[in-house]
C-alpha cells in the first residue's frame, strides 16, 4: 500500500515536472523515492503496555492512575536519551496529602481578548483533574502559573481572569492572592481549609523566576510541604517554579496531565504501534529540523506539508515562484530527503499545490502541480491529489502524529489541506488508529474543524511538545522525583 503511494506521487511529481526540464523530473523522482521498508525494532505498543484506551477522548483519574511500571519509557532521540519515568502524583498515597499544602505548578498562560475574556480555556480544563484529586484527598492548593511574558508587575497579564472559570471547573470557590511571595499570601495559605484552593499572582511579574533564582525559588517553596508540576506548556523552561523549587521542596512529583503529554509524546512516539506516521508542516523548514530529524528515526512515513515544502521543491531544481524559500536550507532540504532514503523512511511531498497572487485571504488562486507554479505566484496550501496521496497513507498507518498546518489555514481559501487532514485523522482515531496532535497551530487547526475531542491525544504544550519531539529533556521534567523502579 505505501508503496503504491510512492509510486503514485513519483508519477505525479514526474508528470507535472515535465512541464519544466527532464533533470527537475529526474531530480524529484530519485530523491523522493524512498522504499517504505518497516523498522525492525521491537516495540510494545503503548495502547496494550498502559492497559487502558489511549484512544479515548478525554482522560479520567482512573485511566491515569496507571502504576510507575508503566511508565518507564526511554525515549531515543536525535540528541540523546530522554528519560521521563518520573513519580506522579498519583503514586502519593491519601494520607501524603490530606492536610498537606501542595504548590502546584500549571500552565494557566491562556489567550485573553481585549476584555480580559479567556477565548480559549483548554489548558484550564487539562489542568482540572491534578487539582481535583487534591482537594478530594483533603490537600491545600497552592496554585502557581505564569501568563504572558510581562516585564514587571503588569495588570493585563494578572490571573484574575482565571479565578471564575477555575471555581466554576473545580466546583469550589477559588481564592486570588494578589501576590505570589510574602507576608499576605503567608497568610492567606495559613487560612486556607483542607481541599482549598488558593492561586498565586503571576509568578513572572518577578524577574527572579525566568532568572531561576534560588532565593526567589526557595520563597515558594516556604510556602507549601510538597510539588506538583502539571505545568507541561512550561517544562522546557527552567525557572524558579518549573525547576528550582523543587530543590527545595520534596516530594516533587509529576501531575496527571504532564504524566500524559510524557505518555503520548515519549511513549506512544518511542514504542509506536506500526505503521507509525508523522506529518510535519508549518511555515519554516528551519524550525522543524529537529523534529523531521528526530521523527526520521522512529517513523515508517513522512508526510511533509506546509511552507517549509517549497524549500525541497527548490533543492530539487523546481521552480517555486514567490512561495517561501530559505535558501540558506536548500542543502539540509537535501540531506533531509537522502536521509530519510538511507533510513527506509516513505517520504511524500506534495505533488500538487494551491497557489495565490498574493499572501491575503481574497487571494485569486488556482490548483497547480508542484513543479508548474509561476512567477509571482506562490504557494499556499496542499491541493487535492496531495490530500488523495496523503489520505491513502495514512490509512496504513496505526500511530499517526501532526505538527504543523498544510498550508496557510487562517486564510478559509488555503485550510482546506489542514482541515482535510485533520478530519482524516478524527475519522482515523475512531477506527483506533493512535492519533497525537503535537501542539502548536495544528491544535488550533483541529479545534477550529471541531474533532479535537476525538483525537487520542492533542498536547498543551506548543515550545514544550517541539522539544520533547526533538528528543530533548525537559527541565521541569528532569526536576522531579524518580519514580520508584519495579520489575515488570
Ligand atoms: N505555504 C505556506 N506559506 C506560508 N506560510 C505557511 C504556509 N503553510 C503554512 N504556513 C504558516 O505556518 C504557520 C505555522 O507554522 P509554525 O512553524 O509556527 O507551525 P506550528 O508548529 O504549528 O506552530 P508552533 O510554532 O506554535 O509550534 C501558520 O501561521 C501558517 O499560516
Ligand atoms: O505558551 C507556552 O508555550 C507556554 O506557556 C510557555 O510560554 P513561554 O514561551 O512564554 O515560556
Amino acid at each position: 500500500m505505501a508503496s503504491a503511494t510512492t509510486s503514485t506521487t513519483l508519477s505525479l511529481l514526474k508528470t507535472a515536472a515535465s512541464s519544466t526540464t527532464s533533470s527537475a523530473t529526474h531530480t524529484s523522482a530519485s530523491l523522493i523515492r524512498v522504499p517504505p521498508t518497516r523498522h525492525q525494532r521491537k516495540s510494545v505498543p503503548l495502547r496494550q503496555s498502559l492497559g487502558f484506551s489511549a484512544a479515548a477522548s478525554g482522560y479520567s483519574l482512573l485511566s491515569l492512575h496507571v502504576s510507575s511500571k508503566v511508565r518507564s519509557f526511554k525515549g531515543k532521540g536525535s540528541r540523546g536519551v530522554v528519560s521521563m519515568a518520573k513519580k506522579s502524583v498519583g503514586d502519593l498515597a491519601g494520607a501524603d496529602l490530606k492536610g498537606k499544602k501542595v504548590f502546584v505548578r500549571a500552565d494557566l498562560n491562556v489567550p485573553l481578548d481585549d476584555n480580559q475574556n479567556i477565548t480559549d480555556d483548554t489548558r484550564v480544563r487539562a489542568a482540572i483533574p491534578t487539582i481535583k484529586h487534591l482537594i478530594q484527598n483533603g490537600a491545600k492548593v497552592i496554585l502557581s502559573s505564569h501568563l504572558g511574558r510581562p516585564k514587571g508587575v503588569t495588570p493585563k497579564f494578572s490571573l484574575a481572569p482565571l479565578v471564575s472559570r477555575l471555581s466554576e471547573l473545580l466546583g469550589i470557590q477559588v481564592v486570588k492572592a494578589d501576590d505570589c511571595i510574602g507576608p499576605e499570601v503567608e497568610k492567606l495559605v495559613a487560612s486556607l481549609p483542607e481541599g482549598g484552593v488558593l492561586l498565586l499572582e503571576n509568578v513572572r511579574f518577578y524577574k527572579e523566576e525566568e532568572k531561576n533564582e534560588p532565593e526567589f525559588a526557595e520563597k515558594l517553596a516556604s510556602l507549601a510541604d510538597l510539588y506538583v508540576n502539571d505545568a507541561f506548556g512550561t517544562a522546557h523552561r527552567a525557572h524558579a517554579s518549573t525547576e528550582g523549587v523543587t530543590k527545595f521542596l520534596k516530594p516533587s512529583v509529576a501531575g496527571f496531565l504532564l504524566q500524559k503529554e510524557l505518555d503520548y509524546l515519549v511513549g506512544a512516539v518511542s514504542s509506536p504501534k506500526r505503521p507509525f506516521a508523522a506529518i510535519v508542516g508549518g511555515s519554516k523548514v528551519s524550525s522543524k529540523i529537529g523534529v523531521i530529524e528526530s521523527l526520521l528515526e522512529k517513523c515508517d512515513i513522512l508526510l511533509l506539508g506546509g511552507g517549509m515544502i517549497f524549500t525541497f521543491y527548490k533543492a530539487q531544481g523546481l521552480s517555486v515562484g514567490s512561495s517561501l524559500v530559505e535558501e540558506d536550507k536548500l542543502d539540509l532540504a537535501t540531506s533531509l530527503l537522502a536521509k530519510a532514503k538511507a533510513k527506509g523512511v516513505s517520504l511524500l511531498l506534495p505533488p500538487d499545490v494551491v497557489i495565490a497572487d498574493k499572501f491575503a485571504p481574497d487571494a485569486n488562486s488556482e490548483v497547480v502541480p508542484a513543479s508548474a507554479i509561476p512567477d509571482g505566484w506562490m504557494g499556499l496550501d496542499i491541493g487535492p491529489d496531495s490530500i488523495k496521496i496523503f489520505n491513502e497513507a495514512l490509512d496504513t498507518a496505526q500511530t499517526i502524529i501532526w505538527n504543523g498546518p498544510m498550508g496557510v489555514f487562517e486564510f478559509d481559501k488555503f485550510a482546506t489541506g489542514t482541515e482535510a487532514i485533520a478530519k482524516k485523522l478524527a475519522d482515523l482515531s475512531g477506527k483506533g488508529v493512535t492519533t497525537i496532535i503535537g501542539g502548536g497551530d495544528s491544535v488550533a487547526a483541529v479545534e477550529k474543524v471541531g474533532v479535537a475531542s476525538v483525537m487520542s491525544h492533542i498536547s498543551t504544550g506548543g515550545g514544550a511538545s517541539l522539544e520533547l519531539l526533538e528528543g530533548k529533556e525537559l527541565p521541569g521534567v528532569v526536576a522531579l522525583d524518580e519514580a520508584t523502579p519495579v520489575t515488570v
